[in-house]
């Protein structure tokens, strides 16, 4: 983890900062007095460090859960200059997100979004205020809205049976899923954006990864932001400033393309990138809409479009591998469902609850954000009677509040039945179930990621079975988490397909809806009956 790295390498030298800072200066050294006296309950915080100590050694949100196990839900940190407020229980949740929701709702400005994402002129790392909600509305109507979704049925369903053919075509060979995942979602948020598809994935999926885990907010330059060469010394401004350069020339090519298309004022066929730019051209906003913020909605539904959605698809055939009875009936229902069909819809998707249980569990046990995206507090406010100082950035550790034995029967196993039996929904209800956050910053993109999932599971589970190279047993296959803002898999997941070959006797054509009959027998997908448990065939060939 490159951020432990640069914690480990600067330990020493911030230690030894110290310690002459201490016998040298050692009256200047003040307690800081704007901090209030009933702070909430935390460790023993070291001068100028703080607490950035502690964090060393785990994956930040699995340290914190040991801390707040030791003092409490709501705990205080400091990281070098930064007040640290982070909250590991359902009901501080409803606290944040219901009861002081506006108090919480703005974002810490952090160095990956001054420097990557054009001084957070984007709306995900925006502060609260006219812009991100104006930028959030637009995205919301023209892209994330039911019905939009709805809408971007057919560039699912083209996508998905593109992945079945890549799968198909590796005919038995080790697959690499992890990476064919992130390609296909990338390419399905790219046409819904602006259209076509991403020319340059290799690079912008290197420059994503990069990105997410420059954005953890536990970077050196992010707890001490005013020793700015830090960010200098550790390397991290000019890795940033690489990235930048490498995300900026895929949109600048984009907003280009798009301004060469002259488009009409009534064209029918506007997307999302043209949408902005007519916006900024006739100035229909009540703020200045500048080209980096286009910028900025584009490399965020980019980013978040992609990583995420791929990331939770690979987490759950992570756990279909490591639970093949679970697989198996996830597979039966679906092969059930279509009775016959060889192209599924959405509607297909829709008689699927066993699979939307499958991806709820998924993300309890793997959110793609295990402490959400960073808050900041606008205001002071009292919690539980302490007092979180204003300019606090707040993390929701949700991972932690998802493997929670007062929440959840049997947290560390993957149940997908459990599902079945409350009615949890993702909409942060009951603040127990919170992978997409909560309040008025809570993911846009929910609706749009849930039916991109479900497709592709669908066309994964109808279409093959899985198993794990090299005979290797399911229980060999490893969950190592890698951390940035976003909880990937450590290793790719390389996974055997075997063709489910559910027309005996009938060829696929080039794409996976079509079939081919053998010479002589008339195509009749309406013909095939179901036997045994779900294995197809065609009823009654009768050569001519
Ligand atoms: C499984 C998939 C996804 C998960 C688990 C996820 C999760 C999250 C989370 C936890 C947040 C922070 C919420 C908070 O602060 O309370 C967030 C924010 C956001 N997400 Fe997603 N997301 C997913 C997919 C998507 C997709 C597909 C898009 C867009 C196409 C998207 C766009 C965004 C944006 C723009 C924000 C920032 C919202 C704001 O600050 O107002 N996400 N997401």
């Amino acid at each position: 983890m490159e951020s432990t790295a640069a914690i480990t390498i600067l330990l020493p030298t911030l230690l030894s900062t110290l310690l002459i800072a201490l016998l040298l200066k050692r009256f200047y050294i003040h307690k800081d007095s704007s901090a209030p006296n009933n702070l909430p309950p935390g460790p023993w915080k070291l001068p100028i460090i703080g607490n950035v100590h502690q964090l060393m050694g785990e994956h930040p949100h699995r340290r914190l859960r040991s801390l707040a196990n030791t003092y409490g839900p709501l705990l205080h940190l400091k990281l070098g200059e930064i007040n640290l407020i982070v909250i590991t229980s359902a009901e501080l949740v409803r606290e944040v997100f219901k009861t002081h929701d506006l108090k919480f709702a703005s974002r810490p400005k952090l160095a990956a979004g001054k420097i990557i994402l054009y001084d957070n002129a984007d709306f995900g790392l925006a502060p609260y205020g006219k812009v991100w909600s104006q930028l959030r509305k637009i995205c919301t109507v023209e892209l994330l809205s039911h019905k939009r979704v709805k809408s971007f049925c057919f560039i699912r369903e083209e996508e998905c049976r593109n992945l079945v053919e890549k799968i198909r075509a590796a005919a038995g060979s080790p697959v690499n899923l992890s990476k064919l995942l992130s390609y296909s979602a990338n390419t399905g948020i790219a046409r819904a954006v602006f259209g076509k598809d991403n020319p340059h994935k290799e690079s912008f999926l290197l420059a994503v990864k990069k990105t997410f885990k420059y954005l953890s907010g536990f970077e050196m330059v992010d707890m001490l932001p005013s020793w700015s060469f830090l960010a200098e010394i550790t390397g991290s401004a000019s890795g940033m400033m690489k990235v930048h350069r490498e995300l900026d020339a895929i949109v600048t090519e984009i907003i280009e393309e798009h301004q060469a298309k002259n488009f009409e004022e009534d064209d029918v066929d506007e997307d999302l990138v043209d949408v902005l730019l007519r916006l900024q051209k006739h100035g229909q906003l009540d703020f200045s809409l500048t080209i980096e913020n286009i910028k900025g909605v584009i490399l965020d539904l980019f980013l978040a479009g992609t990583d995420p959605t791929s990331v939770t698809l690979q987490w759950i055939m992570t756990e279909l591998i490591r639970h093949p009875e679970i697989m198996k009936k996830a597979q039966h229902d679906i092969r059930n469902v279509m009775d016959g069909k060889r192209k599924i819809e959405d509607e297909d998707i829709a008689k699927l609850p066993y699979l939307n249980q499958i991806i709820k569990e998924t993300l309890r046990l793997h959110p793609t954000s295990p402490l959400l995206v960073p808050r900041l507090c606008r205001e002071s406010v009292e919690l539980i009677g302490y007092t979180v100082p204003v300019e606090s950035r707040i993390v929701i550790n949700v991972w932690a509040i998802m493997r929670d034995p007062i929440y959840w029967e049997d947290p560390e196993s993957f149940r997908p039945e459990r599902f079945d039996e409350s009615a949890t929904d993702f909409g942060a209800a009951n603040f127990k179930f919170i992978p997409f956050g909560g309040g008025r910053r809570v993911c846009p993109g929910m609706q749009f990621a849930v039916a991109s999932i479900g497709c592709w599971l669908a066309h994964l589970l109808f279409y093959f079975d899985w198993e794990l190279p090299q005979g290797k047993r399911p229980q060999e296959l490893d969950t190592e988490e890698d951390f940035g803002i976003s909880l990937n898999r450590k290793n790719d997941l390389c996974l055997v397909a075997t063709y489910y070959d559910t027309y005996e006797g009938f060829e696929l054509s080039g794409r996976p809806d079509v079939l081919q009959a053998p010479h002589g027998i008339k195509r009749d997908p309406q013909r095939m009956v179901i036997r045994g448990s779900c294995r197809l065939f065609w009823s009654s060939p009768s050569p001519a």
